[in-house]
Protein backbone atom coordinates (compact mmCIF):
# COMPACT_ATOMS: atom_id res chain seq x y z
CA UNK A 1 0.00 0.00 0.00
CA UNK A 2 1.34 3.26 -1.07
CA UNK A 3 0.50 6.32 1.06
CA UNK A 4 1.72 9.50 -0.05
CA UNK A 5 1.14 13.10 0.05
CA UNK A 6 -0.06 15.10 -3.07
CA UNK A 7 2.91 17.22 -4.40
CA UNK A 8 1.02 17.34 -7.66
CA UNK A 9 3.12 19.30 -9.71
CA UNK A 10 0.96 21.67 -11.96
CA UNK A 11 1.35 20.69 -15.35
CA UNK A 12 1.12 23.41 -18.32
CA UNK A 13 -2.30 22.02 -19.11
CA UNK A 14 -4.69 25.53 -19.25
CA UNK A 15 -7.83 24.43 -19.79
CA UNK A 16 -10.81 25.88 -18.40
CA UNK A 17 -11.61 23.91 -14.93
CA UNK A 18 -15.04 23.37 -16.55
CA UNK A 19 -15.83 20.55 -14.02
CA UNK A 20 -15.99 22.91 -11.09
CA UNK A 21 -18.51 24.87 -12.59
CA UNK A 22 -21.52 22.57 -13.35
CA UNK A 23 -24.47 23.31 -11.78
CA UNK A 24 -26.65 20.91 -9.51
CA UNK A 25 -29.57 22.19 -12.36
CA UNK A 26 -27.81 20.52 -15.10
CA UNK A 27 -27.72 16.62 -13.74
CA UNK A 28 -29.06 13.61 -14.74
CA UNK A 29 -31.53 12.37 -11.99
CA UNK A 30 -31.27 9.05 -13.21
CA UNK A 31 -28.16 5.77 -12.28
CA UNK A 32 -25.68 8.65 -14.11
CA UNK A 33 -26.12 10.98 -11.21
CA UNK A 34 -23.03 10.79 -9.53
CA UNK A 35 -23.78 10.69 -5.56
CA UNK A 36 -22.28 11.10 -2.78
CA UNK A 37 -22.84 10.74 0.98
CA UNK A 38 -20.76 10.66 4.57
CA UNK A 39 -20.74 6.55 5.23
CA UNK A 40 -19.35 6.33 8.75
CA UNK A 41 -21.55 7.32 11.49
CA UNK A 42 -22.14 10.78 12.14
CA UNK A 43 -22.50 12.02 15.90
CA UNK A 44 -23.90 15.78 15.17
CA UNK A 45 -20.97 18.01 16.44
CA UNK A 46 -19.08 16.38 18.12
CA UNK A 47 -15.88 14.87 16.20
CA UNK A 48 -14.71 11.53 15.79
CA UNK A 49 -11.25 10.71 14.45
CA UNK A 50 -12.12 9.63 10.83
CA UNK A 51 -15.11 10.39 8.99
CA UNK A 52 -15.82 8.51 5.40
CA UNK A 53 -17.31 10.23 2.48
CA UNK A 54 -18.32 8.07 -0.54
CA UNK A 55 -18.61 9.18 -3.92
CA UNK A 56 -19.84 6.64 -6.64
CA UNK A 57 -21.20 7.49 -10.07
CA UNK A 58 -19.76 8.14 -13.75
CA UNK A 59 -18.02 11.63 -12.48
CA UNK A 60 -16.30 10.35 -8.84
CA UNK A 61 -12.37 10.29 -10.92
CA UNK A 62 -13.44 14.14 -12.14
CA UNK A 63 -14.80 14.99 -8.83
CA UNK A 64 -12.04 13.76 -6.96
CA UNK A 65 -9.81 14.96 -9.61
CA UNK A 66 -11.55 18.87 -8.17
CA UNK A 67 -10.76 17.82 -4.97
CA UNK A 68 -6.80 17.40 -5.63
CA UNK A 69 -6.34 20.75 -7.97
CA UNK A 70 -3.80 23.15 -6.19
CA UNK A 71 -4.99 25.92 -9.23
CA UNK A 72 -7.45 26.18 -11.93
CA UNK A 73 -4.84 25.24 -14.40
CA UNK A 74 -3.24 22.27 -12.45
CA UNK A 75 -3.33 18.83 -13.83
CA UNK A 76 -3.71 16.48 -10.51
CA UNK A 77 -2.14 13.20 -10.35
CA UNK A 78 -5.20 10.75 -8.98
CA UNK A 79 -4.12 7.97 -7.31
CA UNK A 80 -3.53 4.50 -8.28
CA UNK A 81 -7.49 2.62 -8.31
CA UNK A 82 -7.38 0.25 -4.53
CA UNK A 83 -4.21 1.90 -3.20
CA UNK A 84 -4.88 4.20 -0.23
CA UNK A 85 -2.87 7.80 -1.02
CA UNK A 86 -2.76 10.50 1.52
CA UNK A 87 -3.84 13.79 -0.17
CA UNK A 88 -4.41 17.21 -0.01
CA UNK A 89 -8.20 18.40 -0.70
CA UNK A 90 -8.50 21.81 -2.08
CA UNK A 91 -12.03 24.13 -2.29
CA UNK A 92 -12.56 23.47 -6.24
CA UNK A 93 -13.41 27.66 -6.13
CA UNK A 94 -10.32 29.04 -4.07
CA UNK A 95 -7.95 26.15 -3.91
CA UNK A 96 -7.79 26.80 -0.15
CA UNK A 97 -7.08 23.83 1.90
CA UNK A 98 -10.03 21.63 3.18
CA UNK A 99 -8.28 18.82 4.68
CA UNK A 100 -6.00 16.17 4.74
CA UNK A 101 -6.99 13.01 3.81
CA UNK A 102 -6.48 9.39 3.13
CA UNK A 103 -8.10 8.13 -0.65
CA UNK A 104 -9.25 5.12 -1.87
CA UNK A 105 -10.21 4.89 -6.07
CA UNK A 106 -12.41 1.68 -7.30
CA UNK A 107 -12.17 1.39 -10.70
CA UNK A 108 -15.94 0.06 -11.69
CA UNK A 109 -17.35 -2.82 -11.86
CA UNK A 110 -14.99 -3.51 -9.04
CA UNK A 111 -16.67 -1.73 -6.19
CA UNK A 112 -19.28 -1.96 -4.14
CA UNK A 113 -21.69 -0.34 -6.05
CA UNK A 114 -20.20 -1.57 -9.64
CA UNK A 115 -19.61 1.91 -10.34
CA UNK A 116 -16.56 4.49 -10.23
CA UNK A 117 -16.42 4.68 -6.67
CA UNK A 118 -14.29 7.24 -4.75
CA UNK A 119 -14.00 7.06 -0.88
CA UNK A 120 -12.50 9.87 1.36
CA UNK A 121 -11.71 9.46 4.39
CA UNK A 122 -11.17 12.44 6.20
CA UNK A 123 -10.68 14.05 9.70
CA UNK A 124 -13.74 13.65 11.42
CA UNK A 125 -13.93 17.03 12.37
CA UNK A 126 -18.03 18.55 12.09
CA UNK A 127 -16.48 21.57 10.25
CA UNK A 128 -14.56 19.55 7.89
CA UNK A 129 -17.57 17.05 7.14
CA UNK A 130 -20.29 19.61 6.92
CA UNK A 131 -17.99 21.97 4.62
CA UNK A 132 -17.43 19.08 2.19
CA UNK A 133 -21.18 17.56 2.09
CA UNK A 134 -23.15 21.26 1.87
CA UNK A 135 -20.27 24.04 0.08
CA UNK A 136 -18.11 21.74 -1.84
CA UNK A 137 -19.34 18.38 -3.46
CA UNK A 138 -22.57 19.70 -4.44
CA UNK A 139 -20.97 22.06 -6.93
CA UNK A 140 -18.88 19.64 -8.54
CA UNK A 141 -21.98 17.99 -10.27
CA UNK A 142 -22.48 15.17 -7.87
CA UNK A 143 -25.65 15.77 -5.50
CA UNK A 144 -26.25 13.80 -1.79
CA UNK A 145 -27.68 10.02 -1.84
CA UNK A 146 -30.84 8.91 -1.01
CA UNK A 147 -31.09 7.00 1.84
CA UNK A 148 -29.78 3.62 0.59
CA UNK A 149 -29.04 4.36 -2.80
CA UNK A 150 -25.75 2.80 -2.49
CA UNK A 151 -27.11 -0.18 -1.53
CA UNK A 152 -29.88 0.35 -4.58
CA UNK A 153 -26.63 1.09 -7.24
CA UNK A 154 -24.89 -2.61 -5.90
CA UNK A 155 -28.46 -4.06 -6.63
CA UNK A 156 -28.78 -2.89 -9.91
CA UNK A 157 -25.23 -3.36 -11.22
CA UNK A 158 -25.64 -6.82 -10.00
CA UNK A 159 -23.18 -6.91 -7.12
CA UNK A 160 -26.20 -7.78 -4.40
CA UNK A 161 -28.93 -9.53 -4.95
CA UNK A 162 -32.06 -9.13 -3.31
CA UNK A 163 -31.14 -11.79 -0.28
CA UNK A 164 -27.83 -9.97 0.35
CA UNK A 165 -29.20 -6.55 0.40
CA UNK A 166 -31.52 -7.38 3.21
CA UNK A 167 -28.45 -9.12 4.86
CA UNK A 168 -26.86 -6.01 4.34
CA UNK A 169 -29.36 -4.22 6.13
CA UNK A 170 -29.66 -7.10 8.74
CA UNK A 171 -25.83 -6.23 9.69
CA UNK A 172 -26.57 -2.59 10.31
CA UNK A 173 -29.07 -3.08 12.61
CA UNK A 174 -28.01 -6.14 14.47
CA UNK A 175 -28.16 -5.77 18.34
CA UNK A 176 -26.85 -9.26 18.77
CA UNK A 177 -23.57 -11.45 17.60
CA UNK A 178 -25.34 -14.09 16.11
CA UNK A 179 -27.75 -11.56 13.92
CA UNK A 180 -24.33 -10.01 12.79
CA UNK A 181 -23.32 -13.64 12.14
CA UNK A 182 -26.29 -14.71 10.59
CA UNK A 183 -26.24 -11.28 7.93
CA UNK A 184 -22.58 -11.92 7.10
CA UNK A 185 -23.54 -15.78 6.17
CA UNK A 186 -26.49 -14.19 3.84
CA UNK A 187 -23.76 -11.90 2.52
CA UNK A 188 -22.03 -14.69 1.40
CA UNK A 189 -24.46 -15.72 -1.39
CA UNK A 190 -24.13 -18.93 -0.17
CA UNK A 191 -28.05 -18.98 0.79
CA UNK A 192 -29.25 -16.91 -2.38
CA UNK A 193 -27.28 -19.97 -4.16
CA UNK A 194 -29.54 -22.56 -2.66
CA UNK A 195 -32.14 -20.35 -3.78
CA UNK A 196 -31.23 -20.19 -7.18
CA UNK A 197 -30.07 -23.41 -7.71
CA UNK A 198 -33.78 -24.66 -6.79
CA UNK A 199 -34.85 -22.92 -9.42
CA UNK A 200 -32.84 -23.38 -11.73
CA UNK A 201 -33.61 -27.20 -11.19
CA UNK A 202 -37.30 -26.23 -11.91
CA UNK A 203 -36.16 -24.05 -14.78
CA UNK A 204 -34.73 -27.67 -16.04
CA UNK A 205 -37.87 -29.01 -15.11
CA UNK A 206 -40.07 -26.73 -17.22
CA UNK A 207 -37.95 -27.04 -19.89
CA UNK A 208 -38.25 -31.03 -19.97
CA UNK A 209 -42.08 -30.41 -19.27
CA UNK A 210 -41.73 -27.98 -22.64
CA UNK A 211 -40.50 -30.31 -24.55
CA UNK A 212 -42.81 -33.41 -23.51
CA UNK A 213 -45.63 -30.92 -24.59
CA UNK A 214 -43.85 -29.94 -28.00
CA UNK A 215 -42.83 -33.56 -28.94
CA UNK A 216 -44.73 -33.70 -31.77
CA UNK A 217 -43.55 -30.90 -33.08
CA UNK A 218 -40.29 -30.89 -31.88
CA UNK A 219 -38.80 -34.18 -31.04
CA UNK A 220 -35.87 -33.48 -31.87
CA UNK A 221 -35.83 -32.18 -28.43
CA UNK A 222 -36.19 -35.18 -26.49
CA UNK A 223 -34.53 -37.46 -28.96
CA UNK A 224 -31.34 -34.83 -30.04
CA UNK A 225 -31.44 -33.32 -33.72
CA UNK A 226 -29.64 -35.61 -35.13
CA UNK A 227 -31.40 -36.41 -38.59
CA UNK A 228 -30.81 -40.03 -39.27
CA UNK A 229 -32.13 -41.16 -35.87
CA UNK A 230 -35.22 -38.97 -36.84
CA UNK A 231 -36.48 -40.81 -39.25
CA UNK A 232 -36.51 -43.77 -37.91
CA UNK A 233 -38.76 -42.84 -35.03
CA UNK A 234 -41.82 -44.23 -34.91
CA UNK A 235 -44.50 -42.89 -33.05
CA UNK A 236 -44.73 -45.87 -30.70
CA UNK A 237 -40.73 -45.11 -30.00
CA UNK A 238 -41.97 -41.34 -29.06
CA UNK A 239 -44.41 -41.79 -26.82
CA UNK A 240 -42.33 -44.06 -24.84
CA UNK A 241 -39.52 -41.26 -24.65
CA UNK A 242 -42.35 -39.04 -23.31
CA UNK A 243 -43.20 -41.02 -20.59
CA UNK A 244 -39.58 -41.76 -19.86
CA UNK A 245 -38.63 -37.81 -20.09
CA UNK A 246 -41.87 -36.77 -17.87
CA UNK A 247 -41.09 -39.81 -15.48
CA UNK A 248 -37.68 -38.05 -14.78
CA UNK A 249 -39.09 -34.81 -14.18
CA UNK A 250 -41.90 -36.06 -11.59
CA UNK A 251 -39.35 -37.93 -9.69
CA UNK A 252 -36.56 -35.02 -9.84
CA UNK A 253 -39.11 -32.38 -8.94
CA UNK A 254 -40.58 -33.99 -5.65
CA UNK A 255 -36.92 -34.57 -4.54
CA UNK A 256 -37.05 -30.90 -5.07
CA UNK A 257 -39.92 -30.18 -2.82
CA UNK A 258 -39.03 -32.95 0.12
CA UNK A 259 -35.68 -30.17 0.03
CA UNK A 260 -38.06 -27.31 0.52
CA UNK A 261 -40.02 -28.90 3.03
CA UNK A 262 -37.24 -30.00 4.86
CA UNK A 263 -35.99 -26.43 5.26
CA UNK A 264 -39.51 -25.32 5.72
CA UNK A 265 -39.67 -27.77 9.27
CA UNK A 266 -36.79 -25.41 10.58
CA UNK A 267 -38.55 -24.24 13.66
CA UNK A 268 -37.99 -20.74 12.22
CA UNK A 269 -34.64 -20.63 13.14
CA UNK A 270 -33.20 -17.85 11.26
CA UNK A 271 -36.32 -15.82 11.78
CA UNK A 272 -35.83 -15.97 15.62
CA UNK A 273 -32.29 -15.04 15.07
CA UNK A 274 -32.99 -12.32 12.97
CA UNK A 275 -36.21 -10.59 14.18
CA UNK A 276 -35.58 -12.02 17.56
CA UNK A 277 -37.70 -14.00 20.16
CA UNK A 278 -40.92 -12.99 22.60
CA UNK A 279 -40.84 -13.90 25.73
CA UNK A 280 -43.71 -13.13 27.70
CA UNK A 281 -44.20 -13.57 30.93
CA UNK A 282 -47.87 -14.78 32.40
CA UNK A 283 -50.30 -15.70 35.46
CA UNK A 284 -52.74 -14.69 37.82
CA UNK A 285 -52.19 -11.18 39.37
CA UNK A 286 -50.08 -10.59 42.30
CA UNK A 287 -47.88 -13.36 41.43
CA UNK A 288 -44.88 -11.54 40.90
CA UNK A 289 -44.59 -10.66 37.29
CA UNK A 290 -43.05 -7.73 37.75
CA UNK A 291 -40.97 -8.57 40.15
CA UNK A 292 -39.12 -10.88 37.78
CA UNK A 293 -39.58 -8.55 34.43
CA UNK A 294 -37.61 -5.81 36.30
CA UNK A 295 -34.75 -8.55 38.04
CA UNK A 296 -34.14 -9.52 34.37
CA UNK A 297 -34.47 -6.13 32.97
CA UNK A 298 -32.17 -4.92 35.64
CA UNK A 299 -33.74 -1.90 36.39
CA UNK A 300 -37.34 -0.85 38.08
CA UNK A 301 -38.92 -0.59 34.23
CA UNK A 302 -42.62 -1.83 35.81
CA UNK A 303 -44.28 -0.54 38.50
CA UNK A 304 -44.19 -3.50 41.53
CA UNK A 305 -47.29 -3.19 44.06
CA UNK A 306 -49.50 -4.95 46.38
CA UNK A 307 -52.23 -4.63 44.96
CA UNK A 308 -53.58 -7.26 42.27
CA UNK A 309 -54.07 -5.60 38.84
CA UNK A 310 -51.32 -3.29 38.86
CA UNK A 311 -50.17 -3.60 35.43
CA UNK A 312 -52.28 -3.16 32.43
CA UNK A 313 -50.47 -2.60 29.27
CA UNK A 314 -47.87 -4.95 27.74
CA UNK A 315 -44.36 -3.46 28.93
CA UNK A 316 -41.47 -4.62 27.00
CA UNK A 317 -38.11 -4.33 27.64
CA UNK A 318 -35.05 -5.98 25.01
CA UNK A 319 -32.50 -8.36 25.53
CA UNK A 320 -29.58 -10.60 24.53
CA UNK A 321 -29.75 -13.98 25.84
CA UNK A 322 -27.05 -15.78 24.53
CA UNK A 323 -26.75 -14.23 21.61
CA UNK A 324 -30.15 -14.26 20.69
CA UNK A 325 -32.33 -10.88 20.47
CA UNK A 326 -35.07 -11.22 23.43
CA UNK A 327 -38.77 -8.89 23.72
CA UNK A 328 -39.60 -9.58 27.12
CA UNK A 329 -42.98 -9.03 27.68
CA UNK A 330 -44.80 -8.00 31.57
CA UNK A 331 -48.30 -8.55 31.32
CA UNK A 332 -51.43 -8.13 33.26
CA UNK A 333 -52.38 -10.50 35.71
CA UNK A 334 -55.27 -12.77 34.69
CA UNK A 335 -58.27 -13.50 36.98
CA UNK A 336 -61.82 -14.12 35.99
CA UNK A 337 -63.81 -12.34 38.89
CA UNK A 338 -62.56 -8.96 38.04
CA UNK A 339 -65.26 -5.93 36.72
CA UNK A 340 -62.70 -3.66 36.04
CA UNK A 341 -63.00 -2.02 32.38
CA UNK A 342 -59.03 -0.70 32.13
CA UNK A 343 -57.90 -4.40 33.87
CA UNK A 344 -60.07 -6.31 31.22
CA UNK A 345 -58.42 -4.24 28.45
CA UNK A 346 -55.06 -5.39 30.40
CA UNK A 347 -56.52 -9.41 30.22
CA UNK A 348 -57.22 -8.95 26.74
CA UNK A 349 -53.81 -7.53 25.92
CA UNK A 350 -52.03 -10.12 27.78
CA UNK A 351 -54.09 -12.74 25.92
CA UNK A 352 -52.47 -11.69 22.60
CA UNK A 353 -49.36 -11.20 24.10
CA UNK A 354 -49.34 -15.02 25.11
CA UNK A 355 -50.40 -15.94 21.77
CA UNK A 356 -47.71 -14.17 19.58
CA UNK A 357 -44.94 -14.96 22.90
CA UNK A 358 -42.05 -17.72 20.81
CA UNK A 359 -41.53 -18.28 24.70
CA UNK A 360 -44.33 -17.90 27.46
CA UNK A 361 -43.21 -18.10 30.94
CA UNK A 362 -46.08 -18.81 33.49
CA UNK A 363 -45.80 -17.77 36.57
CA UNK A 364 -47.65 -18.58 39.74
CA UNK A 365 -47.45 -17.24 43.61
CA UNK A 366 -45.86 -20.76 44.81
CA UNK A 367 -48.42 -20.06 48.08
CA UNK A 368 -51.04 -20.13 46.25
CA UNK A 369 -50.32 -22.90 43.89
CA UNK A 370 -53.17 -24.65 43.19
CA UNK A 371 -55.75 -21.60 41.90
CA UNK A 372 -52.39 -20.00 40.04
CA UNK A 373 -52.21 -23.46 38.14
CA UNK A 374 -56.26 -23.63 37.52
CA UNK A 375 -56.05 -19.73 35.97
CA UNK A 376 -52.65 -20.89 34.19
CA UNK A 377 -54.21 -23.11 32.53
CA UNK A 378 -57.51 -22.07 31.30
CA UNK A 379 -55.62 -18.84 30.27
CA UNK A 380 -53.38 -20.85 27.50
CA UNK A 381 -55.96 -23.28 26.53
CA UNK A 382 -57.86 -20.22 25.82
CA UNK A 383 -54.92 -18.92 23.95
CA UNK A 384 -55.09 -21.98 22.06
CA UNK A 385 -51.26 -23.21 23.46
CA UNK A 386 -52.48 -26.08 25.24
CA UNK A 387 -55.19 -28.04 24.49
CA UNK A 388 -59.04 -28.78 26.41
CA UNK A 389 -58.04 -31.68 29.00
CA UNK A 390 -61.41 -32.80 27.80
CA UNK A 391 -60.28 -32.56 24.34
CA UNK A 392 -56.80 -34.06 23.57
CA UNK A 393 -57.62 -33.99 19.44
CA UNK A 394 -56.51 -30.00 20.25
CA UNK A 395 -53.28 -30.46 21.66
CA UNK A 396 -50.96 -28.15 20.27
CA UNK A 397 -46.74 -28.21 20.99
CA UNK A 398 -47.73 -31.20 23.07
CA UNK A 399 -45.54 -34.27 22.95
CA UNK A 400 -47.11 -37.67 22.83
CA UNK A 401 -47.49 -38.01 26.15
CA UNK A 402 -49.96 -34.52 26.02
CA UNK A 403 -47.04 -32.59 27.93
CA UNK A 404 -46.58 -29.09 26.68
CA UNK A 405 -43.37 -28.68 24.74
CA UNK A 406 -40.75 -27.60 27.11
CA UNK A 407 -39.59 -25.09 24.78
CA UNK A 408 -42.65 -23.01 24.40
CA UNK A 409 -43.61 -22.79 28.04
CA UNK A 410 -41.53 -22.66 31.53
CA UNK A 411 -43.35 -23.19 34.93
CA UNK A 412 -42.16 -20.50 37.33
CA UNK A 413 -43.12 -20.79 41.17
CA UNK A 414 -42.50 -17.89 42.89
CA UNK A 415 -42.30 -16.61 46.55
CA UNK A 416 -40.20 -19.40 47.49
CA UNK A 417 -38.76 -17.78 50.01
CA UNK A 418 -42.75 -17.54 51.54
CA UNK A 419 -42.98 -21.24 51.25
CA UNK A 420 -39.79 -21.91 53.21
CA UNK A 421 -41.18 -19.89 55.99
CA UNK A 422 -44.37 -22.22 56.02
CA UNK A 423 -42.54 -25.12 55.98
CA UNK A 424 -40.66 -24.62 58.90
CA UNK A 425 -43.87 -23.43 60.28
CA UNK A 426 -44.25 -27.29 58.96
CA UNK A 427 -48.02 -26.60 58.41
CA UNK A 428 -48.03 -27.00 54.77
CA UNK A 429 -46.51 -29.67 52.22
CA UNK A 430 -44.47 -27.60 49.43
CA UNK A 431 -47.12 -28.24 47.28
CA UNK A 432 -50.13 -30.87 47.45
CA UNK A 433 -50.26 -34.15 45.08
CA UNK A 434 -53.17 -32.26 43.10
CA UNK A 435 -51.01 -29.54 42.29
CA UNK A 436 -48.22 -31.97 41.07
CA UNK A 437 -49.74 -34.08 38.95
CA UNK A 438 -51.46 -31.01 37.72
CA UNK A 439 -48.27 -29.33 37.01
CA UNK A 440 -46.50 -32.45 35.74
CA UNK A 441 -49.39 -32.74 33.51
CA UNK A 442 -48.99 -29.41 31.81
CA UNK A 443 -45.27 -28.33 32.04
CA UNK A 444 -43.25 -31.11 32.84
CA UNK A 445 -40.81 -31.58 35.47
CA UNK A 446 -38.32 -29.98 32.81
CA UNK A 447 -39.90 -26.94 32.20
CA UNK A 448 -40.31 -26.24 35.80
CA UNK A 449 -38.55 -23.86 38.38
CA UNK A 450 -38.80 -22.51 42.10
CA UNK A 451 -37.67 -18.83 42.28
CA UNK A 452 -38.01 -16.05 45.37
CA UNK A 453 -37.39 -12.41 43.60
CA UNK A 454 -37.69 -11.19 46.79
CA UNK A 455 -34.53 -13.32 48.13
CA UNK A 456 -33.36 -14.14 44.09
CA UNK A 457 -33.10 -17.58 45.23
CA UNK A 458 -32.88 -19.55 41.80
CA UNK A 459 -33.07 -16.81 39.51
CA UNK A 460 -29.82 -17.31 38.22
CA UNK A 461 -30.73 -21.08 37.36
CA UNK A 462 -33.97 -19.78 36.07
CA UNK A 463 -32.39 -17.26 34.00
CA UNK A 464 -29.20 -20.22 32.45
CA UNK A 465 -32.53 -22.07 31.72
CA UNK A 466 -33.95 -19.38 29.87
CA UNK A 467 -30.96 -18.77 27.63
CA UNK A 468 -30.52 -22.23 26.97
CA UNK A 469 -34.08 -22.69 25.87
CA UNK A 470 -33.65 -19.53 23.42
CA UNK A 471 -30.63 -20.83 22.39
CA UNK A 472 -31.68 -24.09 21.68
CA UNK A 473 -34.82 -23.17 19.64
CA UNK A 474 -32.12 -21.49 16.91
CA UNK A 475 -30.02 -24.33 16.81
CA UNK A 476 -31.17 -26.89 14.66
CA UNK A 477 -31.16 -30.79 15.26
CA UNK A 478 -33.49 -31.46 12.37
CA UNK A 479 -32.57 -32.25 8.67
CA UNK A 480 -32.70 -28.35 7.85
CA UNK A 481 -29.73 -28.31 9.25
CA UNK A 482 -27.95 -31.50 8.83
CA UNK A 483 -24.72 -29.25 7.88
CA UNK A 484 -25.00 -27.29 11.38
CA UNK A 485 -24.76 -24.18 9.13
CA UNK A 486 -28.17 -22.34 10.34
CA UNK A 487 -31.17 -21.59 8.92
CA UNK A 488 -31.68 -21.23 5.40
CA UNK A 489 -34.97 -19.20 5.35
CA UNK A 490 -34.16 -16.17 7.90
CA UNK A 491 -37.11 -13.64 6.27
CA UNK A 492 -40.87 -14.14 7.18
CA UNK A 493 -40.75 -13.16 2.87
CA UNK A 494 -38.44 -16.23 1.93
CA UNK A 495 -40.83 -18.83 3.77
CA UNK A 496 -44.08 -17.23 2.02
CA UNK A 497 -42.05 -17.55 -1.29
CA UNK A 498 -40.55 -21.12 -0.37
CA UNK A 499 -44.12 -22.10 1.03
CA UNK A 500 -45.85 -20.82 -2.37
CA UNK A 501 -43.41 -22.61 -4.16
CA UNK A 502 -43.92 -26.07 -2.54
CA UNK A 503 -47.78 -25.90 -2.99
CA UNK A 504 -46.81 -24.86 -6.88
CA UNK A 505 -44.80 -28.51 -6.67
CA UNK A 506 -47.73 -30.01 -4.74
CA UNK A 507 -50.22 -29.22 -7.53
CA UNK A 508 -47.56 -29.97 -10.33
CA UNK A 509 -47.53 -33.58 -8.28
CA UNK A 510 -51.16 -34.17 -8.44
CA UNK A 511 -51.33 -32.68 -11.74
CA UNK A 512 -48.51 -35.48 -13.32
CA UNK A 513 -50.43 -38.38 -12.11
CA UNK A 514 -53.14 -37.00 -14.06
CA UNK A 515 -51.38 -38.25 -17.48
CA UNK A 516 -50.28 -35.89 -20.67
CA UNK A 517 -53.58 -34.26 -20.57
CA UNK A 518 -52.59 -31.80 -17.80
CA UNK A 519 -48.97 -31.53 -18.74
CA UNK A 520 -49.45 -28.42 -19.46
CA UNK A 521 -51.14 -27.21 -16.36
CA UNK A 522 -48.24 -29.33 -14.35
CA UNK A 523 -46.17 -27.10 -16.29
CA UNK A 524 -47.53 -23.74 -15.41
CA UNK A 525 -47.12 -25.47 -11.98
CA UNK A 526 -43.46 -25.33 -12.04
CA UNK A 527 -43.16 -22.16 -13.51
CA UNK A 528 -45.16 -20.45 -10.95
CA UNK A 529 -42.70 -22.26 -8.63
CA UNK A 530 -39.51 -20.86 -10.36
CA UNK A 531 -40.95 -17.11 -10.29
CA UNK A 532 -41.68 -17.59 -6.71
CA UNK A 533 -38.49 -18.63 -5.56
CA UNK A 534 -36.73 -15.65 -8.27
CA UNK A 535 -38.90 -13.58 -6.48
CA UNK A 536 -36.37 -14.38 -3.27
CA UNK A 537 -33.35 -13.14 -5.02
CA UNK A 538 -34.89 -10.75 -7.29
CA UNK A 539 -33.67 -12.85 -10.09
CA UNK A 540 -37.27 -13.44 -11.62
CA UNK A 541 -37.35 -14.03 -15.19
CA UNK A 542 -39.03 -17.07 -16.23
CA UNK A 543 -37.56 -16.19 -20.10
CA UNK A 544 -34.89 -18.44 -18.79
CA UNK A 545 -36.85 -21.17 -19.71
CA UNK A 546 -36.54 -20.73 -23.45
CA UNK A 547 -32.55 -20.65 -22.92
CA UNK A 548 -32.18 -23.70 -21.12
CA UNK A 549 -34.69 -25.20 -23.57
CA UNK A 550 -32.26 -24.67 -26.66
CA UNK A 551 -29.52 -25.17 -25.16
CA UNK A 552 -28.83 -27.77 -22.23
CA UNK A 553 -32.06 -30.23 -22.47
CA UNK A 554 -31.70 -31.71 -25.66
CA UNK A 555 -31.93 -34.68 -24.34
CA UNK A 556 -29.26 -37.77 -25.76
CA UNK A 557 -26.79 -35.05 -26.50
N1 LIG B 1 -42.30 -12.55 49.67
C1 LIG B 1 -42.20 -12.31 48.36
N2 LIG B 1 -42.92 -11.33 47.81
C2 LIG B 1 -42.80 -11.14 46.49
C3 LIG B 1 -41.95 -11.93 45.69
N3 LIG B 1 -42.03 -11.48 44.41
C4 LIG B 1 -42.91 -10.47 44.42
N4 LIG B 1 -43.37 -10.25 45.64
C5 LIG B 1 -44.38 -9.25 46.06
O1 LIG B 1 -45.62 -9.60 45.49
C6 LIG B 1 -46.36 -8.43 45.19
C7 LIG B 1 -46.78 -8.44 43.73
O2 LIG B 1 -45.65 -8.35 42.91
P1 LIG B 1 -45.74 -7.85 41.43
O3 LIG B 1 -44.39 -8.02 40.85
O4 LIG B 1 -46.36 -6.52 41.37
O5 LIG B 1 -46.74 -8.91 40.87
P2 LIG B 1 -47.45 -8.97 39.44
O6 LIG B 1 -47.60 -10.40 39.10
O7 LIG B 1 -46.71 -8.14 38.47
O8 LIG B 1 -48.85 -8.31 39.76
P3 LIG B 1 -49.90 -7.67 38.72
O9 LIG B 1 -49.20 -6.73 37.84
O10 LIG B 1 -50.83 -6.96 39.64
O11 LIG B 1 -50.56 -8.78 38.03
C8 LIG B 1 -45.44 -7.26 45.52
O12 LIG B 1 -45.80 -6.77 46.78
C9 LIG B 1 -44.08 -7.89 45.54
O13 LIG B 1 -43.19 -7.20 46.39
C10 LIG B 1 -41.19 -12.95 46.32
O14 LIG B 1 -40.42 -13.68 45.73
N5 LIG B 1 -41.37 -13.09 47.67
K1 LIG C 1 -49.22 -6.38 41.76
MG1 LIG D 1 -47.28 -6.59 37.29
Amino acid sequence: MRADIAEDSNDASSTADDDAKVEPSTMATAIDDTIFALSSGFTGKQATAVAVIRISGPRANTVLENLLKTSPSSKPRLPKYRQAALKKLYHPMDHSILDHALVLSFKGPNSFTGEDLVELQCHGSPVIVERLLNEVLPHLGCRMAEPGEFTQRAFSQGKLDLVQVEALADILCAETHLQVEQGLKLLDGKVSKTYENWRKQLISGLAHAEAVIDFGDDEHLLLGDDDDDMEDMDEETLERQQQLVWGDVTKKMLHLQRSMEDQLEDGRRGELIREGMKVAIVGPPNAGKSSLFNLLARRDAAIVSPIAGTTRDVLQVSMDLGGIKCTLQDTAGVRTETTDVLELEGIKRAQKAIKEADLIVAMIDATNASSGLEIVQSVLTECDIIGDSNDNSNNIDTTDDGIIDPQRLLLVRNKLDLMEETNSDATHSTTNEDDRDRQHMVFGEEGTFDISCYTQDGIDTFIDALTQNVVARTRGSDSSDSTGEGALITRARHRQHVEAAVMALERFSVLSREGSMAVDMAAEELRLAASELGRITGAVDVEDVLDVLFTDFCIGK
